[in-house]
């Protein structure tokens, strides 16, 4: 394991870096993030990824020997096993411990929120600056009772099947959040769900229902409306029966925010939401743009749960 040690302290940084994340060159831009760390005379250590979801037992061991400033180093799906890292560890409150993102990925969804520079020198300035705030963290009940926590937005149906595909598109950059789109257009069939969200029961054919912490997910787009990701509540979008055409006609207003304004789109405030599948279809759920399964599920919400380091001036 590469695993570097400078210090013990609480006050040091610990990097979780995925070598594998959507950035061209990566040795050329972890040597970068060295020199500066280095001249900037921050004490860290780091750990790189050697697979999937690797995030979450280093995490957990850097807490355990001390470390209570994680940056995570790679794009959202890095972030995203990252926070299960910090939210699944009995080591300390998950409230005491800071986390940052140094920018690497392709899409790079969740630092939009918080209008953190998606720059390395940049993003670096913004941790050395240390403003921290709260955020919410969901945790998603899902498939024979497996639990997945996410900081982000996440969602079931038409984007779960977008991320799914996504994976085969990455190699193409960025753009490959539009092409993954474009194909679920084509081939994706609606489903309909029983949605219960506090007490109240919908049941709807739906593109898809996304349950969202921040703003942006899917490689720029909005489809939360007016998120604040630490109200302790979940901001819940239902696109409910869309055609090609609803969408086609109105790619422009997903990533300029005016969708959850459709006709066709519900949104909902809610501490919990539970969504039964119809039995015969099974469609993917997706959390911070990672797939986690198919199926049923139930979403609860975990008010000010870590402390995240972004820009002072929000
Ligand atoms: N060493 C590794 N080898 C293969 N995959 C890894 C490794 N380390 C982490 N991963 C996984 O790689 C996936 C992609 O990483 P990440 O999401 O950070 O990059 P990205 O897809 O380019 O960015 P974004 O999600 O912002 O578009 C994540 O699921 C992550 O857990």
């Amino acid at each position: 394991m590469s695993l570097k040690e400078n210090s013990h302290t609480s006050s040091s940084w610990f990097l979780i870096v995925n070598p594998n994340s959507g950035v061209r060159n990566f040795s050329k831009a972890w040597n970068r993030i060295q020199q500066i760390l280095k001249h900037k005379e921050i004490d860290f250590s780091f750990s790189l990824t050697q697979h999937s979801k690797h995030e979450i037992s280093l995490v957990q061991e850097s807490l355990k020997r001390g470390f209570r400033k994680i940056i995570s180093v790679g794009g959202d799906g890095t972030l995203h096993h990252v926070v299960n890292g910090i939210m699944t560890q009995r080591y300390v409150k998950t409230s005491e411990i800071k986390l940052g993102v140094i920018p690497m990925g392709t899409g790079n969804d969740w630092i939009k929120t918080y209008q953190i520079p998606n720059s390395i020198e940049k993003s670096i300035d913004v941790l050395v600056e240390d403003h921290t705030e709260y955020q919410d963290i969901g945790l998603i009940n899902h498939t024979n009772n497996q639990k997945e926590y996410y900081i982000n937005v996440a969602g079931i149906g038409y984007d779960g099947y977008v991320v799914n595909k996504l994976n085969s598109l990455k190699k193409f950059g960025p753009i490959a959040y539009l092409l993954s789109g474009l194909y679920g257009l084509l081939f994706y069939k609606k489903t309909s769900y029983q949605i219960k969200i506090n007490d109240q029961l919908i049941e709807e054919k739906c593109l898809m229902v996304l349950f969202g912490l921040c703003q942006y997910s899917g490689g720029g787009m909005q489809m939360t409306q007016d998120p604040d990701p630490k109200d302790g509540l979940l901001d819940i979008t239902i696109a409910k029966n869309f055609s090609f055409f609803d969408l086609v006609f109105n790619l422009p207003k997903l990533y300029n925010g005016q969708i959850v304004n459709h006709k066709k789109v519900i949104n909902y405030k809610a501490t919990s939401l539970e969504i039964q599948e119809n039995k015969e279809q099974h469609s993917y759920i997706e959390a911070d743009g990672e797939l986690l399964g198919k199926g049923s599920l139930n979403v609860s919400i975990i008010p000010n749960a870590i402390q995240i380091i972004i820009p002072a001036t929000q």
